[in-house]
């Protein structure tokens, strides 16, 4: 059996109708659920301090007849006066008193005295909501207290809240009560037979205790789950204490009412968010050893009242009293949470408060059949992924387009005399915390579990509580001896705009050991050196807290996170990027009433620290994008670059432009003025971004100084919070109901908090911060105006500006000409066609003349051919003869040789002969032509003779006679060789 269950059905009676009453009257599991067991007082109820009270010295409770049901029980003839003395806080219209000496246990307590819980004014928001009707399920829960005394029937506390009983039953029939409620006394008389069951204590054991909360390991108590429902549903009737039940229900009719709200601030503040639960009184607060006295009175949703000396009043921003369901719980702290988470934020919610103050249930509740049959008193952390689930759910549906995917990984740790424990893998003992740049810090070789449903997580849970160390102390039968931190880092991705986007959440569910107090809880041995350990990490946790807020006010503090595992691995949930959630469970009890007033002071402080939350989202899948859209731009940009400088240039060496030459040399000019325009637009880029930078830092100063002003709003409201409770407490004083010694104190008090709040107001003067800021600002930008002028950038400005407009001219008249050019283009490009056919022409004629010659020289030259042709048969023919003549023989040969000798000398000799007569030819000549010239100058005579000398052509004939014998010699020659 689980220790919630086996608390739930040992000490309270089943709630299921509680909640059913509460608003779901149609649960199917009324019967089976266990429910808080609260043996709640009511201040307007007569009570009056019967047999019982006299039985028990160490608590005396005292009643004074008040309201209708009036009247006074024996315990009333035994009230002294010197327990009225006390009582000067007491509110007269309410008429009733207690005088609540505290439990011999609780030593402090002993001095305190409570006045009632007053009737909250009519200004303070509230509800009434009691019916009749909802008396139900209270009733039950009595029953289930009574269950529990007999339990423990041999410890005397039974006899006090059978004395008690008795009271209240002077006050009324106790048959009449039970028939209102539709108890018998019957089923109450059956009460004596349910079997007794042994406490358990001694050493932190694994899985059986803390586990048996969540139904998972059956208790010795009640056996299998179903054995214990059945139980639970026959001690919700069948062992009803009719006194007990009575005392209930008239407590209950009597207890102010406030809905918890949903507050919109509790998703944005940046604070801390503080909410205190009141758990309902139980059997042993009322039977242990203090009286049915309350400590606490609620006064609206969100102050409490701590009615001890001097008298606290508390404000919050949520006050959960004992009516409180755990679903309305949820909806206030749980659901920002998991809307926080999954927008990327990381979230913590912490559960403080002494042990047996309700941590566990609010954290974890009831998780009995969570599959199958869900508890009402299931708790925060089930109801967190229920509804984290269902919203992922719709969330990816919605957002298919954009394939948005949650990942979600579970891991379980505890914390136990400061070593780490993983519950989920119990033999990785001792982990160590590690801090990385990127990561944080975190726990190395944690397991990690991925979940996708909710079922998972409930594996996960009764796995890891199963492992969880828990032991019976004074307080708390199944008492948490560790620090247990359940985590879930939730991922998501999406698409959009071609980037994928990351984004981390993690949700932390803390649920600390117990803050009790060594002597209360009774721990001894290795409890004693638990509960050192668990006070000396809670301690750091509050010191951290306090110099947090000195922080938070502006001071420089170091913060000691590393003094103990628990703060330095949630060191991001305290002062650090996480929305925090601080829950602070308290006892009503008187009994309980100096470790609730240490609770509420440690959650008071516990407000004012101020958390840095940013959204985590990664960014590197985004650089990459833009790096590549960067990159695309670029290439669109030289594209672009290129596609222009060419069209430019195409234009100015057109055929058709004026100047080819110097149109290329304009076209270098505009690319570099271009050039120069580029640079300018770089660097007022380069501007632009700068100014960006300039505007985000004063985007977040903007949006500090709003939570300035936030908190400054928040400090107001507290200041008139102060103001409303001065004048309920002038009021008491003319009233006499309060001293003017109490009332001094308290206004001393008073006035040294609304001192720290106003001063911490002046310190962070939203006004004042303004003026800096624009100030800054206002430097800031003369100094950009000077940087302006004293850079020249004006002066590149307007000449970047001329240069400009010369282009957008030239442009501008480039397209005029572009348009004019496209009809004086079409006229030369005619002349062009027609100079190119006259060419054509000429060049025709003279290729045709050419031709011509060209034929005739291929006739002249076929008939040449021919001829040759011809020669060459002649020739053939002649050789052919040749080849005929027969080859002489040797002795021919010789022959012929000698022959040649012979006709060798005779052309020698007459070629001598020849020279001979050669000679005498010119001897004679030259006579000839000197008579010639002699004639020529004397007579005709001479001419007569000179006819007588042989002429040169009669000297010639026998010389060429001999030339011809001598050729054909040697032609015969030449032959004869051959
Ligand atoms: N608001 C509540 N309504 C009903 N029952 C409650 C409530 N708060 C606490 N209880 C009951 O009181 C008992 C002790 O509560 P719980 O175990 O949650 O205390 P705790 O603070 O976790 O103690 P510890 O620090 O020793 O573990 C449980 O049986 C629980 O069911």
């Amino acid at each position: 059996m689980v220790k919630g269950a086996s608390n739930l059905r040992l000490f309270f009676p089943n709630s299921a109708k509680k909640d059913a009453t509460a608003g779901d009257k149609n649960s199917p599991h009324d019967a089976s659920v266990t429910m808080d067991g609260r043996v709640p007082l009511s201040p307007r109820t007569n009570i009056a301090a019967g047999p019982g009270a006299q039985q028990q010295p160490k608590m005396e409770l005292l009643a004074t007849p008040r309201g209708k049901k009036g009247g006074g029980g024996p315990g009333s003839s035994g009230l002294s006066s010197h327990k009225f003395q006390h009582c000067e806080n007491v509110d007269s219209s309410s008429n009733l008193s207690y005088t609540a000496a505290a439990a011999a246990s609780t030593p402090d307590a002993k001095q305190l005295h409570f006045p009632p819980p007053a009737t909250p004014k009519s200004n303070v928001k509230k509800r009434l909501g009691w019916n009749p009707k909802q008396q139900l399920p209270n009733e039950q829960d009595s029953g289930g207290a009574m269950s529990r005394s007999q339990a423990e029937a041999n410890n005397p506390v039974s006899d006090s809240a059978s004395s008690t009983s008795s009271d209240v039953s002077t006050t009324g029939s106790s048959s009449s009560l039970q028939s209102v409620h539709g108890i018998s006394s019957s089923s109450a008389d059956n009460s004596q037979s349910t079997p007794r069951t042994q406490l358990q204590s001694g050493t932190p054991s694994r899985g059986v205790p803390k586990l048996g909360r969540f139904g998972a390991v059956p208790s010795p108590m009640s056996g299998n789950p179903k054995a214990t429902a059945a139980a639970a549903a026959q001690r919700a009737v069948g062992t009803m204490n009719p006194q007990a039940t009575k005392v209930a229900a008239m407590h209950q009719s009597s207890e102010a009412h406030f809905e918890l709200q949903e507050d919109p601030h509790f998703w944005t503040n940046h604070n801390v968010q503080v909410l205190v639960r009141v758990r309902p009184m139980s059997n042993s607060d009322a039977t242990g050893h203090s009286s049915y006295g309350t400590c606490l009175r609620q006064d609206s949703a969100h102050t409490i009242t701590w009615i001890g000396q001097p008298q606290t009043r508390f404000t919050f921003d949520h006050v959960a009293g004992e009516f409180i369901t755990q679903e309305n719980l949820f909806r206030v702290a749980g659901l920002p949470m998991v809307e926080n988470c999954m927008a990327g934020y990381n979230s913590s919610m912490f559960a403080y408060g002494q042990t047996g103050s309700g941590k566990t249930h609010t954290m974890l509740g009831d998780i009995d059949n969570l599959a199958y049959r869900p508890s009402e008193q299931r708790g925060m952390t089930p109801r967190i992924f229920e509804y984290m689930f269902s919203r992922i759910l719709a969330e990816e549906q919605e957002r298919e387009h954009e394939q948005l995917k949650y990942v979600c990984k579970c891991s379980f740790l505890e914390i136990y005399n400061e070593q780490i424990t993983d519950l989920l893998e119990p033999t990785s003992t001792n982990l160590q915390i590690r801090e990385d740049l990127k990561t944080g810090v975190y726990v190395e070789n944690l397991r990690e579990v991925e979940v996708t449903c909710v079922q998972d997580v409930v594996q996960l849970l009764v796995q890891g509580a199963a492992n969880r160390k828990v032991a019976a102390t004074n307080m708390n039968r199944e008492s948490s001896r560790s620090h247990s931190v359940f985590a879930c880092s939730v991922q998501s991705t999406w698409e959009s705009n071609s980037l994928t986007n990351v984004r981390y959440g993690r949700l932390n569910l803390v649920d600390l050991a117990g803050s009790e107090r060594q002597r209360t809880s009774g721990a001894e041995g290795d409890r004693l050196k638990e509960a050192a350990n668990i006070n000396k990490s809670l301690s750091t946790l509050g010191l951290v807290i306090m110099i947090l807020v000195d922080v938070a006010n502006g001071k420089q503090r170091h913060v000691p996170y590393r003094d103990s595992k628990l703060t330095f691995l949630l060191q991001d949930s305290l002062g650090g990027n996480s929305k925090t959630t601080v829950i602070a469970t308290v006892s009503p009890s008187n009994s309980n009433a100096a470790e609730t007033l240490s609770t509420l002071k440690f959650a008071q402080r516990a407000k004012f620290i101020r958390n840095n939350a940013v959204i985590n989202e990664d960014a590197s899948g985004d650089i990459a994008a833009l790096q590549r859209e960067i990159q695309q731009l670029k290439e669109e940009v030289s594209r672009l670059r290129r596609r222009s400088i060419s069209t430019m240039v195409r234009y100015e060496t057109e055929p058709g432009a004026s100047n080819p030459g110097l149109s290329t040399n304009a076209a270098l000019k505009k690319i570099e003025a271009m050039e120069v325009l580029l640079a300018g637009a770089l660097r007022r880029e380069k501007s632009f971004e700068a100014a960006t930078k300039q505007m985000a830092s004063e985007v977040k100063q903007l949006n500090s100084l709003v939570q300035q002003r936030e908190q400054n709003t928040q400090s107001g409201k507290m200041i008139l919070r102060f103001r409303e409770d001065k004048i309920q407490r002038l009021e008491s004083l003319v009233e006499g109901k309060l001293t003017v010694d109490s009332y001094l104190v308290e206004e001393n008090g008073r006035l040294k908090e609304e001192l720290q709040l106003v001063r911490s107001q002046i310190d962070r003067n939203p006004e004042l911060t303004k003026f800096a800021m624009e100030n800054i600002r206002l430097i800031e930008q003369l100094q950009g105006y000077q940087e302006f002028y004293n850079n020249g950038e004006r002066e590149t400005l307007l000449e970047e500006i001329l240069n400009l407009r010369d282009q957008v001219l030239e442009i501008m008249d480039a397209k005029l000409a572009l348009e004019q050019g496209a009809v004086a283009l079409s006229t030369t490009q005619a002349d062009n066609y027609r100079r190119e056919l006259e060419i054509c022409c000429n060049d025709l004629s003279t290729c045709l003349d050419i031709n011509a010659k060209k034929t005739k020289q291929v006739e002249e030259l076929q008939s040449k051919v021919e001829q040759l042709s011809a020669r060459c048969a002649e020739q053939q023919q002649e050789l052919e003869l040749l080849k005929a003549i027969p080859v002489p023989e040797k002795g021919q040969i010789d022959e012929l040789q000698l022959e040649r000798a012979v006709h060798l000398q005779i052309i020698s000799d007459l070629r001598a002969q020849l020279q001979q007569k050669e000679e005498i030819a010119g001897v004679q000549q030259s006579k000839k032509d000197i008579v010639f010239e002699d004639a020529n100058q004397g007579d005709d005579s001479f001419t007569q003779t000179s006819h007588d000398q042989p002429t040169s052509t009669e000297l010639e004939l026998p010389m060429t006679s001999h030339k011809v014998i001598a050729g054909v010699a040697e032609k015969e020659l030449c032959l004869l060789e051959n």
